[in-house]
């Protein structure tokens, strides 16, 4: 039975862990961990990385089947059950291909939200694409924009770019195809989203490139670490929106019961396990509301 200290460790964001399984194949594996506020928090939610996997699965086999509108997205999925992935972290890991990962965050908004809306409020625009006046936070843009970043280092914020920029590093040919298919799987994520009474606000993609040079989607898909899911009862544009699956996180680490200040740069208190329990429900109710699976899926 293979362990993960099989694999040679490449990398660690907040909540993922990336290994080497062979020259073309990585292990990629979503932790308990979640983050709030930019920080990883001390207490593990049980389950959320095995559900975030499950949700880029259904998305990475949605996506990468034919829509009436749309052709196949060619993305890096290997498999999410293979005897090559670890005991320990079967449920959470995926095989991936390895691709040549071209460094821009590619960002599709439909609303404005986060970044998005303080950019706004500065330029009258995000990433350089002008927005109508009269805009507010949560406002649905005219037409889903396309909003990349520039990675940044662990704990700094990525730094909002221009399409010209991104033509700049990778191209100007390869820039526009990361443009069309970041729009293309936004609004295809976000046309089944909606069906399912959940706003896709924005969502980020990471691509890579494949030996034989073709545009592959990698990294996580359409999951509520890469993306802001709201859900469609209650949504009113003028205030900051609840997170479907981070709201109670948001709630109490704000309020008096935690006893910690977000601008402290102190590092935020255990969350008690009423608001772990229920931050576990949120996510699994993402999933089956997203998927219409059953949870836990069936082995
Ligand atoms: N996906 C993917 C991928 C791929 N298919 N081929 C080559 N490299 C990557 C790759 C490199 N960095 N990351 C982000 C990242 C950082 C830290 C932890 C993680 F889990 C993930 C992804």
């Amino acid at each position: 039975m293979v362990s993960l200290s099989s694999y040679r460790h490449l990398a660690s964001g907040k909540v993922r862990d990336l290994y080497e399984v062979d020259d073309e194949t990585l292990l990629l594996v979503a932790s308990d961990r979640i983050s709030a506020f930019d920080h990883v928090l001390s207490t593990p939610i049980p389950d959320k990385g095995r559900v975030l996997t499950a949700m880029s699965v259904f998305w990475f086999e949605l996506l990468g089947g034919a829509d009436v509108a749309s052709p196949p997205v060619a993305h890096h999925l290997v498999a999410a059950r293979d005897e090559r992935i670890p005991e320990e972290v079967r449920g959470r890991a995926l095989l991936v291909r390895r691709l040549e990962m071209i460094p821009v965050e590619c960002v599709a908004r439909g609303y404005l939200a986060g970044s998005g809306t303080t950019d706004y409020r500065r330029d009258g625009a995000v990433c350089g694409v002008p927005l109508p006046d009269g805009l507010t936070e949560a406002s649905m843009l005219p037409s889903p924009i396309f909003t990349p970043a520039t990675k940044a280092a662990q704990g700094e914020h990525d730094e909002n770019v221009s399409f010209e920029v991104v033509a700049e590093t990778v191209g100007r040919e390869l820039a526009g195809a990361l443009r069309d298919q970041t729009l293309a799987i936004y609004a295809r994520g976000s046309a089944y989203a909606a069906s399912r009474g959940l706003i896709l606000a924005d969502t980020k993609l990471e691509f890579g490139l494949s030996p034989e040079g073709a545009l592959v989607l990698g990294d996580e898909v359409l999951t509520p670490d890469s993306s802001r899911f709201w859900p469609a009862e209650g949504y009113a544009p003028g205030s900051v929106q609840p997170s479907f699956d981070k709201q109670y996180v948001r709630e109490w680490l704000t309020s008096p019961a935690s006893g910690w200040d977000r601008h402290s740069g102190e590092a935020p208190p255990p969350l008690p396990d009423d608001v772990i329990m229920a931050t576990r429900e949120r996510y699994i109710e993402a999933y089956t509301r997203l998927t219409g699976r059953e949870w836990p899926p069936a082995v």
